[in-house]
């Protein structure tokens, strides 16, 4: 983040970039992050600029470490789901650098749960949850994304849903469709919801918006942090108390 660059202070002006590298800068560093002070429209500005510079620090991590990365999150994500019993969890099929929860699926989940995969059936409306085993046929989607080429619909007790950003109070930053929160509002029964990524997607605010549903916890390689600890679901659920996970 800008913040965390040390800026000289007392620079002569005419050591300052050129106007053609603005574009480059993060936003607080550029003096363009508005998105506090401009209301909607700044903020929807400052959420266009910050996803690709998330998604592209993402895409950039090496296999070797994205690998262990996702070792360390997959066992984080058994002990919190620690009796999937007959419940629905959604996961999601990777992309631009996600964490790959497949493997978890193929070695853990299946002691009782039933995988769905999140189905964008019409562009701004809710998305639909269809179920999914490894293995059985997928087909491309909205965005190409592969989803189940049959499998029902079913309606998950548990959403994993991957975060391009997120921030210290809990809300996610997507690629900008506005699905899960759509999605999210559009159920009878909240789901329990587990935001996932890398430690790196840590922002100090997404500058959340009224339609901006919070996640109940966060799963980084580094952190479990709850949002919603009281949630009634995560007791119904059996969901492990994120401290020690
Ligand atoms: N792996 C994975 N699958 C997923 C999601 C995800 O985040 N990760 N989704 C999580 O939601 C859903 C798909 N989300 C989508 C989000 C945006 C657009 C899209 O068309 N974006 C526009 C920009 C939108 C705008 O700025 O208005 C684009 O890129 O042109 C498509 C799908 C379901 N599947
Ligand atoms: N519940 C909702 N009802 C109607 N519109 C919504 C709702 N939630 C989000 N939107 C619309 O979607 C747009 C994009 O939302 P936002 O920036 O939160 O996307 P995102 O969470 O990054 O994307 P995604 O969930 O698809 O990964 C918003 O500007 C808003 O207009």
């Amino acid at each position: 983040m800008g913040n965390d660059v040390d800026f000289p202070r007392d620079e002569p002006s005419e050591y300052s970039s050129p106007a053609c590298f603005l574009h480059e800068l993060d936003p607080d560093f550029a003096g363009t992050n508005n998105a506090g002070t401009d209301g909607a429209v700044g903020v929807i500005r400052w959420r266009k600029f910050e996803r690709p510079r998330l998604i592209e620090m993402r895409k950039a991590i090496a296999a070797d470490d994205r690998k262990s990365m996702d070792t360390v999150l997959a066992a984080k994500l058994s002990r919190l789901l620690s009796s999937p019993g007959g419940r629905v969890v959604s996961i999601y099929w990777p992309m631009k650098g996600e964490p790959n929860l497949i493997p978890w699926v193929k070695n853990s989940l299946p002691d009782g749960g039933t995988v769905a995969l999140p189905v964008v059936v019409s562009k701004g409306a809710p998305m639909e949850f269809r179920s999914w085993s490894p293995g059985e046929p997928l087909i491309r989607g909205v965005w190409n994304i592969p989803v189940p080429e049959s499998g029902v619909t079913v309606v998950p007790d548990v959403v994993i849903a991957p975060v391009v950003g997120f921030d210290k109070r809990g809300y996610r930053l997507g690629y900008g469709g506005g699905y899960f929160d759509r999605t999210l509002a559009a159920l009878a029964r909240k789901p329990y919801v587990i935001g996932i990524g890398y430690a790196q997607a840590e922002i100090e605010t997404i500058y959340p918006m009224e339609h901006d549903i919070p996640m109940d916890v966060i799963l980084t390689e580094k952190s479990c942090t709850a949002y919603a600890p009281s949630s009634r679901l995560a007791s119904t659920l059996d969901i492990a108390d994120s401290r020690s996970v």
